[in-house]
């Protein structure tokens, strides 16, 4: 069995094969600000009185609220939480796919389900994680179950050594820029290979993050190495999750970890692929590090390697947004949060702010932006005449130094 059947044989209690329709217990249900008000509304609709599932509401998305609608909606929210019993991460907390992981609150061979589509995040800590609409996350609220289709699997393997300038999210870009966005369309997408198992959790988590941007039900990642080590902390006891060696993939992929260079996605589209070097030179107005996919600890690591000791381009605007609390104290602590600030960052409060146009920072009419946030559609990140380069916290460093899009080559090798 693959890792996505292993869990899912447990959830539903009898070995299941893909392509068939089970009803699979759930450990884990979460929505937030963006969805939560619907899934509220279903549940007030349906008359019940009590939820079978472990509950959990985020408030992300517009937080703090920029507005008067929003900060209504949050109210709803608080209030419903605390007569239904759901945990909330308010204001301030973070954003979902990084509280919930970091507060131990999930553990591979868990079925988690969000009101979002990134929850496929979790995957990286090797839980079958998946995003439903806020009405199914309403029913698995009340029921404690899913229905789902079992789906196939496709393994991606990465083995060999990734060069000193190329990270996670080049590596995930490569992939969607080969499969396309409907490459992975319901598959459980199972990454594989020595590049994968030396990667860091939080390169792991942009792994499975993007798989969702090339259609993929879930992303797993087997729990070795460095992932053990952040359970351990987090939520101790655990077990974790392989698949077996005669796993039963649809199509297998490899990329020699060697050829992957710095990628970026061009405007304005995921799958639109091009390695940063073919496609250097254009001015940039904005550069935004931060989102589920380019706002932990680890991105602004990297940023900070090429940050250090230079100063921002004049003209240019660079907001670094951390993606929770955690990562925000991290900063303070290492003394990262001082640099980014020397180099010319406006760092904000955890949130997912411009990634999705919210607030905090968007893109203006004729803007060129690099962002290591998860889309890139038109509009998203704020004027709809705005162009989005999707790239890794290196290649958004290197392009916040020099005004243009540039090669992190340049500055590391
Ligand atoms: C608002 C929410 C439903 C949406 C998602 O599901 O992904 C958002 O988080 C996004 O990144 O586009
Ligand atoms: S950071 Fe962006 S991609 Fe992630 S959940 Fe928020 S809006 Fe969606």
């Amino acid at each position: 069995m693959t890792m996505s059947e292993k869990i899912l044989s447990k959830k539903a209690g009898r070995r299941v094969y893909p392509g068939e329709h089970i009803v699979a217990d759930v450990d884990l249900v979460y929505a937030h600000d963006g969805t939560a008000p619907l899934t509220i509304e279903m549940i007030e609709e349906l008359g019940l009185r009590e939820l079978r599932s472990r509950a959990i509401f985020t408030i992300d998305h517009a937080s703090p609220p920029p507005n008067v609608d929003a900060a209504a909606n949050h109210r709803r929210m608080r209030d419903f939480a605390s007569r239904w019993g759901v945990r909330i991460f308010d204001v301030g907390e973070g954003i979902c796919h990084q509280v919930i992981p970091e507060r131990g609150l999930v553990k591979p061979w868990d079925l988690v389900i969000g009101a979002d589509s990134h929850t496929v995040t979790l995957g990286a800590l090797g839980a079958f994680a998946t995003g439903v609409g806020s009405t199914d996350a309403a029913i698995a609220m009340l029921t404690g179950k899913i229905w789902l289709k079992v789906p196939e699997s496709i393994a991606v393997k990465v083995d060999g050594t990734l060069k000193n300038h190329v990270t996670a999210k080049d590596v995930i870009l490569e992939v969607i820029g080969r499969l396309g966005s409907d490459g992975a369309n319901y598959k459980a997408v199972e990454f594989l290979g020595s590049a994968v198992e030396a990667m860091s959790l939080d390169s792991k988590m942009v792994l499975a993050n993007m798989s969702v941007e090339m259609g993929a039900k879930v992303a797993m990642i087997p729990t070795d190495g460095r992932t053990s080590e952040w359970l351990k902390e987090r939520v101790g006891h655990f077990e974790g999750i392989w698949p077996d060696e005669e796993a039963n993939y649809s199509a297998f992929y490899e990329f020699p970890a060697e050829e992957i260079k710095p990628n970026v996605s061009l405007p304005n589209s995921v799958d639109r692929v091009a390695p940063v070097e073919e496609v250097e030179g254009e001015e940039v107005d904005l550069v935004f590090i931060g989102s589920c996919s380019g706002g932990r600890f680890e991105d602004f690591l990297l940023a900070s390697r090429i940050m250090r000791g230079r100063k921002l381009k004049e003209g240019v605007r660079c907001i670094t947004v951390p993606a929770s609390k955690e990562v925000q104290m991290k900063l303070i602590d290492s003394g990262l949060m001082r640099s980014l600030l020397e180099f010319g960052c406006t760092v904000g409060p955890p949130t997912c702010g411009p990634c999705i146009g919210a607030h905090m920072g968007l893109a203006g009419p004729g803007e060129t932006v690099v962002s290591t946030s998860t889309r890139n559609f038109p509009g998203r990140m704020g004027s709809p005449d705005s162009r989005v380069y999707l790239a890794s916290p290196l290649t958004a460093a290197a392009s916040a130094v020099e005004g243009k899009l540039t090669d992190p080559g340049r500055f590391l090798s």
